[in-house]
């Protein structure tokens, strides 16, 4: 792989020493670079994270960005990584150990990783977030994530990392796209339209389409047959006119589906960039900016309402879980004589008759019970002892499975990391 893009500086956020005054800093943006294999990604990342490295070595009031890369499988990067998947998990190793192919080793390497997010975001959230102090902090953190885009995106491992992510930082994906090759013709821009579309509802955070390469063939096109309708089918005509096989069917799906993505595409930031030579990533970085305000505005919300609605359903869980113990206690106590059923001594049983003529006397002087009286103090007993037994179940569930248990391992997590 070519490195075209200047080399960047080691990304070390220590080393940064200007201060700004406390509370003028906003979080920095996470960028989320996924595209396909060989759409540029590694390129792009290169690029701006040495545009970012420029820009703070310009005087720039922000530290360096802080660089994740998520693919355990690259050879190497040309760029300093400030967490790699690489130095947690070796890839090969999996592949040998679990007997799997490449996709799965990608795919287990990343689950062993996302055993580890807590472990991540303590140290990104300890690195990246504003401080008290003011003492500079990235504007950016940018991910690279492998360049099987399935296995990052569809993978219960993928979702942990980014909405993890998302819930600590404003999240934007950036999805690259190589532009000659996607506007060779429609069929193939509208796959890439259509991979886009998926990623951009699995994922549910802003997008920016970046067409990559645009110094081989510029986006003006494919930024045309995304906003003008007509230049689309003027487009799918002239593929008629050559006819190529099957195009009679494929062309009437392609028709019909530009007219429903219109309202996907309102929903895009598109830019144009040349990895190779710098050009359009300024634009890239104002399209971060309008997308970490629609993160705030629509995004963050969202996020949070369905945090509370995780929350509550674990609530519900909870409540359920606590009942099915009380019931499984009082049947196993009944059945045992244990619990509140141990507070009243079964009767001897008598083993020879005088015993029994002993026994009967003592309940002759104890004298008659009454069998209502008895029952009333049995019904308190056993609300009391419910109470008690659900308090002590509701507070044992809650420690174990609550926030305050997430809570105290993050915690522990950030002290032993000291
Ligand atoms: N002309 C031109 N070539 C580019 C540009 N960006 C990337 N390339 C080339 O495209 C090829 C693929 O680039 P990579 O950065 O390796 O792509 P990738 O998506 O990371 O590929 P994987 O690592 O396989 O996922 C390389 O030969 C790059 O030099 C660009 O802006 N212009």
């Amino acid at each position: 792989m070519a490195a075209p893009a200047s080399s960047s500086t080691a990304a070390n956020p220590s080393t940064s020493t200007s201060a700004s005054p406390p509370g003028t800093q906003q979080p920095p943006v996470a960028v989320v670079t996924i595209g396909m294999a060989g759409s540029g990604k590694t390129t792009f990342m290169q690029r701006i994270n040495a545009h970012l490295h420029q820009k703070q070595q310009g005087g720039s009031t922000s530290a360096p960005p802080y660089v994740l890369n998520l693919d355990p499988a690259v050879r190497s990067v040309p760029f300093d990584s400030n967490i790699d998947i690489r130095d947690s998990v070796n890839y090969k190793e999996v592949m040998k150990q679990y007997n799997l192919g490449p996709n799965g080793g990608i795919l287990t390497s990343l689950n062993l990783f996302s055993t580890k997010i807590d472990q991540v975001l303590g140290i990104l959230e300890k690195r990246c977030l504003p401080k008290e102090d003011g003492k500079a902090v990235p504007s950016h953190v940018l991910v690279d994530t492998p360049g099987q885009i399935e296995v990052f995106v569809w993978s219960a491992s993928g979702n942990i990392l980014l909405s993890s992510l998302a819930s600590s930082f404003p999240t934007v994906i950036a999805y690259v796209i190589d532009t000659p090759r996607s506007t060779e013709n429609t069929s193939t821009f509208m796959s890439n339209m259509l991979y886009a579309i998926s990623i951009l509802y699995k994922t549910k955070l802003p997008m920016i389409l970046v067409f990559n390469k645009t110094d081989v063939k510029d986006e003006s096109e494919a930024v045309e047959w995304m906003r003008d309708f007509e230049a689309f089918q003027t487009a799918l005509k002239k593929e008629e006119e050559e006819e190529r096989e099957g195009s009679g069917y494929m062309n009437s799906l392609l028709n019909s589906m530009s007219l429903v993505l219109e309202e996907f595409y309102n929903a895009l930031s598109v830019v144009g960039v040349s990895s190779m030579t710098g050009e359009g990533v300024d634009k890239f970085f104002e399209a971060v900016e309008a997308k970490r305000e629609e993160f705030d505005k629509e995004y963050r919300p969202e996020l949070e309402k369905r945090r509370k609605e995780a929350e509550q359903q674990r609530a519900e869980l909870r409540a359920k879980d606590v009942s099915r113990m009380m019931k499984d206690m009082q049947v196993s106590s009944k059945s045992k004589g244990t619990g509140k059923y141990a507070t009243r001594p079964a009767p001897e049983e008598p083993e020879t008759v005088s015993d029994a003529e002993a026994m009967d006397e003592d309940e002759v002087e104890g004298g008659l019970e009454d069998p209502d009286e008895d029952d009333m103090d049995a019904a308190e007993e056993e609300e009391a002892w419910k109470q008690s037994m659900q308090a002590r179940y509701e507070a044992a569930v809650q420690e174990s499975q609550g926030p305050a248990a997430t809570l105290r391992s993050a915690d522990y997590i950030k002290r032993s990391q000291g």
